[in-house]
């Protein structure tokens, strides 16, 4: 026996994306549905950022120990209790659940049924024994670790994202498959807290960043004692608990006592009723249009993941933004992914806004510079000991910039301005003209925009006549 519930809006999914659309349109005035069928907070704080950051920690403490001797600290093999710093992933989790928990959002305003949905009609959706019918809908659904069909994974025991933060015991040698952020940020992590780490990339390792930038970051990985193999593929498993062999193409195999599967996503829009609701659909997500709307069920809006293009927090955190202002203002809207930053928290991090190198090289017309600094010329970053770094700013003719590539320590926060610059519109003067504090590892910011400059007015020969002039002139 169903009731029914009319709303505003109804979002199907309360991970990043559809909490931020929830939480607004509610806080807004508007009545909200909200439906989750497994645990409020998505995939970022149950299963992904949030664990693999708090991880990422634990491992930061422990590398500290080995690598203090330069700074006059005794360095020591640090004891790693792995069952503690999973505790730490643990509290990490449970510290911010409350902000995402359902009491938080009833308090907002909003109906929230804890329940799986699916679409009974192009107005109508079906969850937990209620219909609601709403003006619009957000799917939000988010998307799952992709388990590719390598013959034999399946009669093997294999971690996923979903899986990992549930092991106690350290694995002794961790196999990773995918050279991806989850698989190197997760590489990394292990190694430090004491794993031998094995990681098979088909193809190349961290292959949406720029080559240069990513090289260095990959280097340190290795020096880390991570054996980082690409060009090669696993085509089959077998093995049992604690003993996998993962076979690769051209004949060569790896064996370790854990293997974790790393190799994309896939969205969630299975069992969602899309057909019944005439929502268009692939294997990749919902198919929107430039404000995020379904192509063929105007009610219908995707954001995040199931929205088949970047998948980040961030990005689902703008969308929703984006479907507040179309659906309850009615305001025009686009989409826009030129200027989304990104970030991969290995140490070395990396992170990236606008085009890489090689893309600037593909689809500018001439006329456009690359420019360079290198963290060695940084006074931070020498006092802190962290001289690994590069920061490489794209700028097209007439100062436009066009994108900003960084490798080095906390080069996801360093992004920012680059970030703010692009979305603004700023050309590169802006940033050479900024007062940077000194010392800080920012400054780089400003002397690789200061590189723009360096040819323009330290190579004129005619800006040393003029400055002559003017000095004699008294
Ligand atoms: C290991 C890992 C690390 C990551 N690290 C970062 C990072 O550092 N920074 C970053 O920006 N991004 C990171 N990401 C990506 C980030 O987690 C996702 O991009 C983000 O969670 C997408 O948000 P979403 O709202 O689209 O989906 P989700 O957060 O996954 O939420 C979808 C929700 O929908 C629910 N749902 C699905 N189907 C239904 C249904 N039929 N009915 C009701 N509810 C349903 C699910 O239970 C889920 O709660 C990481 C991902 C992983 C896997
Ligand atoms: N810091 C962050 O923001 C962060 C961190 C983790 C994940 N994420 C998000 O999650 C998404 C998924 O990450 P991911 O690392 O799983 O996927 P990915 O698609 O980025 O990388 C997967 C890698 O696996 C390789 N691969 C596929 N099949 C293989 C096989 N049989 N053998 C060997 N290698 C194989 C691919 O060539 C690819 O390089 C990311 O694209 C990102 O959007 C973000």
């Amino acid at each position: 026996m169903s009731d029914w519930i009319d709303t505003d809006l109804c979002v199907i999914g309360g991970g990043s994306g559809g909490l931020s659309v929830a939480a607004g349109a509610a806080q807004m005035g508007a009545s909200v549905v909200l439906i989750e069928g497994h645990r409020m907070g998505g995939d970022c704080l149950n299963y992904g950022c949030v664990p693999s950051k708090a991880l990422i920690a634990a491992a930061k403490k422990a590398h500290a120990h080995r690598s203090s001797a330069p700074f006059g600290v005794t360095a020591d093999e640090p004891a790693v209790d792995y069952a503690a710093a999973m505790d730490h992933v643990k509290r990490a989790i449970a510290t911010i659940a409350p902000h995402d928990s359902v009491e938080r959002f009833e308090g907002l305003g909003v109906r929230v049924i804890e329940a799986r949905a699916a679409f009974c009609s192009p107005s109508e959706v079906e969850a937990g024994g209620h219909v609601i019918r709403a003006r619009r809908f957000v799917v939000a659904t988010g998307s799952s670790p992709f388990v590719p069909p390598i013959p034999g994974l399946d009669s093997v025991p294999y971690l996923t994202n979903e899986t990992l933060w549930d092991l106690r015991e350290r694995p002794s040698r961790l196999i990773v498959i995918g050279g991806g952020p989850i698989g190197l940020e997760m590489a990394q992590a292990h190694r430090r807290l004491g794993c031998e780490v094995v990681v098979l990339e088909a193809f190349k390792a961290l292959a949406r960043d720029d080559a240069e930038i990513a090289a260095i970051a990959l280097d340190r990985l290795r020096a880390e004692g991570i054996d980082i193999r690409e060009g090669a593929k696993a085509t089959e498993v077998s093995g049992s608990a604690g003993a996998i062999r993962v076979g690769l193409e051209g004949g060569d195999a790896v064996e370790g006592s854990h293997l974790l599967v790393a190799v994309g996503r896939r969205a969630n829009v299975s069992g969602l009723g899309l057909d019944k609701a005439g929502v268009e659909h692939t294997d990749k997500g919902v198919t929107v249009d430039g404000g995020l709307r379904s192509v063929s069920n105007r009610r219908v809006y995707a954001i995040g993941d199931v929205a088949g293009g970047l998948q980040f927090t961030h990005v689902a955190n703008y969308q929703a933004g984006l479907v507040i202002r179309n659906a309850l203002f009615r305001l025009p809207v686009r989409n826009r992914t030129d200027i989304v930053p990104w970030a991969t928290y290995t140490d070395p991090e990396i992170a990236q806004v606008g085009m890489t190198e090689a893309e600037a090289a593909e689809s500018l017309p001439h006329g456009w510079e690359v420019h360079r600094f290198d963290f060695a010329g940084n006074d931070r970053a020498i006092a802190e000991g962290r001289t690994e770094g590069l920061i490489k700013v794209v700028v097209a003719k007439g100062g436009k910039i066009r994108g900003a590539s960084i490798v080095g320590p906390q080069a996801g926060e360093l992004i920012l301005p680059w970030a703010l610059a692009m979305s603004q519109g700023l050309k590169i003067g802006a940033m050479a003209g900024v007062i940077a504090p000194y010392p800080t590892l920012s400054e780089v910011s400003k002397r690789v925009a200061g590189a723009y400059y360096t040819p323009r007015i330290f190579g004129r020969p005619w800006i040393k006549r003029l400055i002559r002039l003017l000095a004699r002139l008294g």
